[in-house]
């Protein structure tokens, strides 16, 4: 019946869901995001049964928490556990102010799918990924996935469909027009802007830039992403042909909301990799399938890649879009941006 929705539908609405602070069934599992659970829902959780609360293994790390369960632990809440304990250990903002949390009870053995799916769906709605399960009957009414199935569709790659594109005039080329994709299971939208019209038998100069409205919009200091976007179209429209693609992972994947944080960790002194780990993401959570992807329905499969990021070469090539050259794009340091390029260069490998 095509009116029942799909698993990638249903997983579409557990993330709004879980958005909201509305728990989801996983399995024989509910889950909830510590981030938007109300005290009210959580009382009720607990009625429900043994609660615990799944953290990445990167977090548990940082809270020095036993990890049984390779990528993922689960904290056994002691019984006074109450909202603010469990914001605390899900959110590092305050690790410095109050760093003793523990000692933390993690649980090992027994099956993790559930909770390995409740973390892939914090991750994939942007929410800090630290999620209370409790075994319990489903409720009417709550969003229902199966937790093996939901936790290998989280992995699969959305079909990214053209919608609309249009002419476009920009001051770096007056030739341009932006192509709009929408992937079909829910996700956020990406955008290509062709630059004059680029043969599609030759490798093509492109760029994957990843957004970042804090440099792209504001022109923030901390990073180097503004200055790139503006020289990658420079460059396109001096040589006047050239594929930008605008790659809706903000913050790396974690989205502006955990960016902001993994910010004000490194104003307490963390490095931009250590803040990541330290909130319970990896440094790098994007899919780089994506830009791939949208290459291939261009019509491109061969690109001159502008970019530091020999990851992304790597990525490029293990999709199936051949990388004829990497072309540099490094653009001007400043007090603020410079330890930020260093860590790049040392710990993520960038060529600078
Ligand atoms: N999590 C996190 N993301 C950041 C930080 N600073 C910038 N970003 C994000 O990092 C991404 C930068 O992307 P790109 O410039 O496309 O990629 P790159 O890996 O630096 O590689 P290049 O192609 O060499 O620029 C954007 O999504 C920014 O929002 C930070 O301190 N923390
Ligand atoms: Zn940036």
């Amino acid at each position: 019946m095509s009116l029942i929705p799909t698993l990638a539908e249903a997983i579409a609405r557990a993330r709004a869901d879980l958005r909201m602070g509305l728990p989801v069934v996983l399995g024989d599992h509910l889950a909830a995001a510590v981030e938007t659970l109300s005290p009210e829902r959580l009382a009720d959780l607990r009625k429900l049964g043994a609660v615990v609360l799944v953290l990445t293994g990167r977090r548990a790390e940082t809270l020095k928490a036993r990890v049984y369960d390779g990528d993922l632990a689960r904290v056994v809440l002691p019984a006074e556990a109450d909202l603010r304990w469990l914001r605390a250990l899900a959110d590092p903002a305050g690790d410095l102010m109050t760093p003793m949390k523990g000692p933390l009870e993690t649980a090992r053995g027994g099956d993790v799918t559930a909770h390995r799916a409740a973390i892939a769906l914090a991750k994939s709605a942007e929410l800090l990924p630290a999620m209370l399960l409790v075994p319990a009957p489903a409720p009417d009414g709550l969003t229902r996935l199966p937790a093996g199935a939901a936790l290998a569709q989280l992995a699969t790659e959305a079909a990214m469909a053209p919608v609309a594109a249009a002419r476009l005039p920009l001051m770096a080329a007056e030739r341009s027009r932006l192509h709009i994709f929408r992937p079909d299971d829910g996700g956020e939208e990406h955008y290509a802007i062709e630059i004059g019209d680029p043969p599609r038998d030759q490798p093509v100069l492109a760029r994957l830039h990843s957004a970042c409205f804090t440099g792209d919009v504001l022109g923030s200091l901390k990073c180097d992403c503004g200055p790139q976007l503006n020289a990658a179209l420079d460059a396109m429209g001096k040589e006047g042909a050239g594929v930008l693609l605008y790659l809706n992972q903000e913050g790396r994947g974690i989205g502006l909301a955990n960016k902001m944080r993994a910010y004000d960790l490194q104003n307490q002194g963390f490095d931009t990799v250590e803040a990541n780990h330290r909130l319970g993401f990896e440094d790098d959570e994007r899919d780089f399938r994506i830009g791939a992807a949208l290459l291939r329905r261009l019509g491109f499969a061969s690109v001159r890649l502008m970019t530091n990021n020999p990851r992304k070469v790597a990525m490029m090539e293990g999709h199936g879009i051949a990388v004829a050259e990497r072309v540099p794009l490094i653009v001007a340091r400043n007090p603020h941006n410079t330890g930020y390029l260093d860590i790049k260069a040392r710990k993520s490998g960038h060529l600078l």
